[in-house]
């Protein structure tokens, strides 16, 4: 069992000072509603006001993030009918792979002071599943055959960056899916037929250039038929007929969709071509190109990333997944906040394995809001997993596809099955 402790100590008039100044805005910013009870039954105690602070600190110290990953009003602090104050802590922070709290606060006249202990999981992998992922992804049926897993379609590549759309299709297949077809530029065949083994190569007419032009509109929809999802935009580049291939494919196919990368600069030049959908969509922008799509700065966007994420997804009735630490995946007024991965994924390659996973999880006939969310969770966690084995600067792209396996079966198990670690 690993354990960690925190301390902190407020001076109480400083409390009194912020409390004469702004009440109100402090209490609500820092305390929950039965919190904000409590200090009113104590007659609105300064002392106890500086207590349940220090505590806040304290507990975030101990869990290792201080106050930031952690906010104050994910920590409920309650007393028992001895007065012992009992911690309570909500998804997010359970997520960190928390199983107990232990507190202690005093205080005289002039300070307050607290003391909090944690205790973890005892493999630091183990974060717990959160809830609402916990049995999204069933075991699969002895007498099923492929076409029960989904067929998907992987349309982007162009020429210079046939990586991207390599690393999304390998991780629908290691995702599960049933059949992945994997759409390039004509010019590309040989060389996607070279790298991809499992999945099987489409192309769409380029007219040798090496990108996708309009007519290629054809062969798209033409291969898109029948398909159970479809995700486009990897390595596509910046060419100008990509904003015509989207707005054509949003209109005329009835697939469910993820749309990821250059589609979403495409989709920056034309967002309103979302109205025209026909069945869900999910976008998997990084800060940069949610900063493009809602023509603000990257710096507003990470400064409020949950209300941007909740407003473009309920402008245009999308799930939308902001990628990044702690990446936000929302639908209509539902936000989740992903807790797994590491920095080792700041890494050319990462959005394009997640946007595989995705992918393959619709096909597989998960509920889109819900495919988002557990790829997301599933990408972080075969991170963490590939961060273990490699290291966080040595990590790849194709180490977080090559433990998509070892994600999912904890998942499914709760236990990791490589002998390799720990
Ligand atoms: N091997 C390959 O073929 C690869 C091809 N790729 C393709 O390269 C093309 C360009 O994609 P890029 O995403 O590199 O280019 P972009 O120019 O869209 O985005 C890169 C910029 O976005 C910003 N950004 C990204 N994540 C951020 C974060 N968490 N916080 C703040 N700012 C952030 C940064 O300013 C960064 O320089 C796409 O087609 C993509 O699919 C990439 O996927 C990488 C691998
Ligand atoms: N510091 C980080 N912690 C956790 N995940 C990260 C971090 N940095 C990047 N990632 C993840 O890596 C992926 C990067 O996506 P993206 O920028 O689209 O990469 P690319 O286009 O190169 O494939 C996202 O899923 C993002 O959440
Ligand atoms: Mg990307």
């Amino acid at each position: 069992m690993n354990m960690s402790v925190g301390i902190d100590i407020v001076r109480v008039d400083r409390i009194e000072n912020i409390l004469d100044k702004k009440r109100n805005l402090f209490l609500s910013k820092i305390f929950t509603i039965n919190e904000i009870k409590y200090i009113k039954e104590k007659n609105n105690s300064p002392q106890t006001i500086a207590g349940l602070f220090s505590a806040k600190e304290s507990i975030s110290k101990a869990i290792g993030t201080g106050i930031g990953k952690v906010s104050f009003k994910d920590i409920e602090i309650s007393h028992d009918r001895f007065g012992k104050p009992i911690v309570t802590i909500n998804e997010k922070v359970k997520s960190f792979g928390i199983s107990k709290i232990d507190l202690a606060i005093t205080h005289e006249k002039e300070y307050a002071v607290s003391f909090a202990e944690v205790e973890f999981n005892s493999n630091k992998n183990a974060v717990n599943i959160p809830e609402e992922l916990k049995g999204l992804l069933t075991k699969r049926n002895p007498d099923s055959h492929k076409g029960d897993y989904g067929k998907v379609l992987i349309i982007g590549g162009s020429r210079g960056m046939t990586g991207s759309i390599t690393l999304s299709s390998k991780a629908s297949m290691r995702t599960g899916s049933g059949l992945v077809y994997t759409m390039v530029p004509e010019y590309l065949e040989t060389i996607m037929s070279i790298k991809l083994t499992e999945e099987i190569v489409k192309i769409a007419k380029d007219n040798g250039k090496g990108y996708f032009i309009k007519e290629a509109l054809e062969d798209i929809l033409n291969n898109a038929k029948g398909k159970d999802a479809l995700a486009i935009g990897p390595g596509m580049g910046t060419y100008k007929d990509n904003i015509y291939l989207l707005g054509e494919i949003i209109k005329n196919t009835n697939v469910p969709m993820v749309i990821d990368a250059d589609e979403l600069n495409a989709l920056s030049k034309d967002i309103d071509m979302l109205k025209n959908k026909k069945n869900s969509i999910v976008i998997t922008p990084h800060p940069g190109e949610m900063a493009r799509l809602l023509d603000k700065s990257i710096k507003e966007i990470e400064s409020n990333r949950i209300y941007y994420a909740k407003y473009i997804s309920n402008k245009y009735d999308i799930v939308t997944v902001l990628k990044g630490n702690n990446t936000i995946v929302s639908y209509k007024d539902q936000v989740y906040i992903n807790n797994s991965g590491n920095p080792g994924m700041a890494k050319a390659g990462s959005g394009d394995v997640l946007t595989g996973i995705i992918t393959s999880l619709i096909g597989q006939g998960l509920e889109p809001f819900n495919a988002a969310k557990l790829a997301v969770y599933i990408h972080g966690l075969a991170g963490d997993f590939a961060k273990d084995k490699k290291g966080e600067y040595s990590m790849v792209a194709s180490d977080i596809i090559e433990n998509i396996g070892e994600a999912i079966n904890f998942l499914l198990t709760n236990k990791k099955f490589s002998s390799k670690l720990n």
